[in-house]
């Protein structure tokens, strides 16, 4: 134990070194790409940080849902460089957001998002920079889809491009009436980059995801629906009324305990994205994080019926 005022300064020094070389090292087994695949992200953010505009706002509510805005209406909400940096820094937060339990992303101005912005993307076409550009984005989008949060995509307007990868990075997608989604990427001369495809095909099945993106097709609302893109429609397609829908539909699965609902997304990640071996030994151990807990206890005391 540390006695004196300067022993005990060093310890908490040394408690919080730990704390955020723990942070580090947890965000780079998140991530996917890291130096030993040539990729220098500190670089990569500095070219970024060169296309200004636009800016992602997270609101936390007390609720344990976050309102994730994606704000660049005057682009449709197209990702500049600094908003893909920003959309790096709101996922690290939501990390470690204690309360979290939800997490709603639609855009400003009643558009989702269109994608990269394509100024940006002209300047840096070159292949080493596209490349890396790609590495940040699954990165970062990674790490959204392995949030310990019950996510969905609002999707108002337009999702183009990288918007419609992105509302793959999400566990739902709801869609208002009149909106679509469509991976315009054939018409570009590309594909994904940014992990659409690989989620695509695990939220629609092969056969759908091809004919999407060979197709460079309008996803609407009922075809979405059909192929299980989108989990319903709204009522509304007016801003505030949407959210609003959204946040209800999204109550329905976040009731109760943060480090119940927690737990359950971590147990499905893990079963979306392991080997069945190891999916269990992962759902052993994150079992082993509620059984006997607070919220246990109470439900053994109060022996609800489930009728
Ligand atoms: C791996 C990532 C791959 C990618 O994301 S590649 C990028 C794919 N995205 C695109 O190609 C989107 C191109 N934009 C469009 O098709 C249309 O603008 C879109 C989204 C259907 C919306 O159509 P409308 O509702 O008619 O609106 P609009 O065309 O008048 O657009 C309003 C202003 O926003 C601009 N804008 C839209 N998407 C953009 C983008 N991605 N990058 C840069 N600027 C973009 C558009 O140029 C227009 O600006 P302005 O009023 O002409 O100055």
């Amino acid at each position: 134990m540390p006695s004196t005022v300067t022993e005990m300064a060093v310890s908490l020094w040394k408690n919080l070194l730990q704390t955020t070389k723990e942070r580090i090292l947890q965000q780079r087994r998140m991530s996917l790409y890291n130096g030993a695949h040539g990729y220098d992200e500190e670089l990569l953010k500095k070219k970024l940080q060169q296309f200004v505009g636009g800016s992602i706002n997270l609101f936390k509510e007390d609720n344990g849902i976050g309102i994730l805005t994606l704000n660049n209406p005057k682009l449709m909400n197209a990702f500049t460089g600094t908003m893909m940096v920003e959309l790096q820094e709101r996922v690290t937060e939501l990390e470690n957001w204690k309360d979290g339990k939800g997490l709603i992303i639609y855009g400003a101005g009643n558009t989702f998002c269109s994608g990269s912005d394509l100024n940006a993307v002209k300047a840096l076409s070159n292949s080493q920079d596209g490349m890396n550009m790609c590495m940040f984005m699954q990165n970062t989008l990674t790490r959204l889809m392995r949030l310990p949060l019950i996510s969905v995509a609002l999707v108002q307007g337009k999702a183009v491009g990288g918007g419609a990868e992105l509302t793959t990075a999400c566990d739902f997608r709801l869609m208002t009436p009149g909106s679509e989604i469509r991976f315009v990427h054939k018409h570009m001369g590309l594909v994904p980059g940014w992990g659409g495809a690989a989620r695509l095909v695990r939220i629609v099945g092969g056969g759908a995801a091809l004919q999407l993106l060979s197709g460079a097709a309008k996803v609407d609302p009922e075809r979405a629906l059909h192929l299980g893109l989108s989990e319903e429609t709204l009522s509304s397609s007016d801003e505030t009324r949407a959210l609003e829908e959204a946040q209800a539909w999204l109550s329905q699965y976040t009731e109760g305990p943060a480090s119940v609902i927690q737990a359950v997304k971590k147990v499905v990640t893990a079963g979306r994205e392991l080997p069945v071996e190891a999916a269990l030994r992962t759902e052993k151990d994150i079992f082993g994080t509620v059984w006997g807990g607070p919220a246990n206890l109470q439900a053994l005391v109060r022996r609800p019926k489930h009728k």
